[in-house]
């Protein structure tokens, strides 16, 4: 937000003329109402609306097709709600443009205040949409409405019923209704599939996006790209060639606030059996038929089908100390809040290599990367052995950036060798591209109705089979999480295990970052 850097690129229509492979949407002209459901929430004001901000800067919402709702309890006015959200869309820096565009933004934006379990405020909300779409001439049938639902999962079967029931909109012109719910999606396998039946009951799966937010980051965006347009990875990917996977992610901050919600939670089901496993699918399936997200999706379920049972000693789970002091924490909590757990695939592919997926809160440091480890040359004749393996790193974030970590000859007159990189810096590479923020994306994909970048039902279903049985024993305190100093590596235990599995640390590596 505020980058000042702004590629306005405006659309003339909001169709889809990327590759997504989703080639027989509809066209779409009808008036379009984004409803947000939570709209006083934290998630809404910090990344849905600023989202659909920076999307309507951008020219894919378009004033003359366009409106949102915000849809709360709490008894706001369409002002006070604009205040609220205000200070996240703009700040001190931003251009007299972007100022200019902020207010014509907020005055497309309309707030209704009700419960979530009531007709009345549905039926509110249903009557103000339906106002909007006359005024826009928008022909019965044609216009798209979509809610999003930025709220607690307790309450999507309730909202669910009632957007059902009160503001479903006609279709047969090439209108839709869609709606977009948010993790957590349960809390187990139990929980997440009562949750999808009540759901489903209600909408068609086309019609259901479950986002997960890092799928529409930049570089797992690209994992698909990099893996089978690239003659060079295809007969590298696999357990001939590469020894062990790394998928991590860091925060150098604790729950601050969240205290409460995390503690119900926990790394494994915040992090690590969603964002993580997202990423590991995409590493780790098979080619698909095609980039429909169909086609997509099937592999996903295959690749998450295929991982065996997680095993107790492959496991290592840490809690930082104080994290108990939140007053929203329970004394006694046995919540971990580190989490390193590996994953084995039985298949052709990858059986004995082991994915290794760790993530943990107030650590050293904030990253999120996934790092493939090559194994040593066979009859090494450089002796480089001791430098390092070859390692392919994908640096999701911060500072986005792939580097392939090689041996080469010393520069000079001796022969020796010495561990330098192949690297793409994308702040180098493609100056002065502002990469989208993940909401922004998927949000426009929701529109376009392209599920690719959508977590499927059987999807989530598999991804809970994995880690359901090692949560319940983490519930029923039988697996207790070991404690670190916050700003650490997390538990050292965590190191030894990736040692165990294979992981072999480059040591003297200096990277030399490249000026400009
Ligand atoms: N384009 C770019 O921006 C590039 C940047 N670099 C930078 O160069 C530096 C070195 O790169 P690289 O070697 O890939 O990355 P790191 O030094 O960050 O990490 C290498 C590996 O060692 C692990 N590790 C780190 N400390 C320990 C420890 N004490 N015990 C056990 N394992 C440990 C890391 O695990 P864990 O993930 O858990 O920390 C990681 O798997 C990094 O800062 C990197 O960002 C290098 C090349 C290109
Ligand atoms: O979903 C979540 O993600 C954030 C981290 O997201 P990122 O895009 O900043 O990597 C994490 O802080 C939060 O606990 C979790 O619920």
């Amino acid at each position: 937000m505020g980058s000042g850097n702004w590629h306005v690129e405006k659309r003339l229509s909001i169709r889809n003329d990327s590759f997504t492979g989703a080639d027989d949407l509809v066209p779409e002209t009808g008036c379009l109402s984004i409803v947000v459901l939570g709209a006083s929430g934290d998630l809404a004001k910090k990344k849905t609306f600023p989202a659909l901000f920076n999307l309507y800067r951008q020219g894919f919402l378009h004033p003359d097709e366009v409106h949102i709702f915000g849809y709360a309890r709490t008894k706001i006015s369409d002002e006070e709600l604009r205040n609220r959200i205000r200070g996240y869309l703009a700040n001190d820096k931003s251009s007299p443009q972007q100022l200019e565009d902020l207010t014509k933004f907020l005055q497309l934006i309309k707030y209704i205040s009700g419960s979530y379990d009531s007709e009345e405020g549905f039926k509110s909300l249903d009557k103000e949409i339906a106002t909007h779409e006359i005024s826009k001439n928008s022909a019965e049938g044609s216009s798209r409405r979509l809610f999003y639902l930025a709220l607690p999962p307790s309450v999507y079967p309730s909202v669910c019923r009632m957007i059902k029931k009160c503001c479903m909109n006609k279709s047969d012109l090439g209108g839709w209704t869609r709606i977009v719910v948010e993790k957590p999606f349960g809390k187990d396998l139990e929980s997440a599939e009562k949750l999808s039946t009540e759901i489903g009951k209600l909408f068609e799966e086309p019609e259901i996006y479950r986002i997960d937010h890092y799928l529409g980051k930049e570089l797992v965006q690209n994992l698909l790209v990099l893996r089978f347009a690239n003659r060079l990875f295809l007969p590298l990917w696999n357990r001939d060639n590469i020894d062990n996977v790394q998928i991590v992610f860091r925060e150098d901050f604790g729950t601050e606030g969240r205290g409460g919600y995390f503690d119900e939670y926990g790394i494994i089901r915040d992090i690590i059996q969603n964002h993580l496993l997202q990423v590991f699918c995409l590493v780790a399936m098979e080619k698909p038929v095609s980039l429909k997200p169909e086609h997509i999706r099937d592999e996903k379920v295959k690749v998450l089908q295929s991982v065996m049972p997680i095993k107790d000693e492959e496991v290592v789970l840490g809690q930082y100390e104080g994290y108990r002091d939140d007053p929203t924490v329970p004394d006694h909590s046995n919540t971990p809040t580190f989490a390193t757990v590996i994953l084995h695939i039985h298949n052709e592919r990858w059986e004995g290599v082991p994915f290794i997926l760790k993530a943990g809160k107030a650590l050293n440091s904030r990253k999120a990367e996934i790092r493939v480890q090559f194994k040593d040359v066979p009859g090494d004749i450089f002796k480089c052995k001791k430098q390092g393996r070859n390692e392919f790193v994908i640096r999701l974030q911060p500072s986005e950036a792939m580097y392939m970590k090689l041996t080469v000859k010393q520069p000079g007159l001796e022969m020796s060798t010495v561990q330098s990189e192949l690297d793409l810096s994308y702040r180098q590479r493609y100056q002065g591209v502002t990469i989208p923020e993940a909401y922004e994306r998927l949000i426009l994909d929701t529109i376009r109705g392209d599920q690719q970048h959508f977590v499927r039902r059987d999807e989530l279903k598999a991804a809970w089979e994995i880690f359901t049985p090692l949560l319940h024993r983490i519930d029923d305190g039988e697996f207790k999480p070991i404690s670190y100093q916050p700003g650490s590596r997390g538990p050292m235990e965590a190191d030894e295990l990736l040692e165990r599995a294979g992981y072999v640390q480059t040591h003297g590596y200096i990277w030399i970052p490249p000026t400009l």
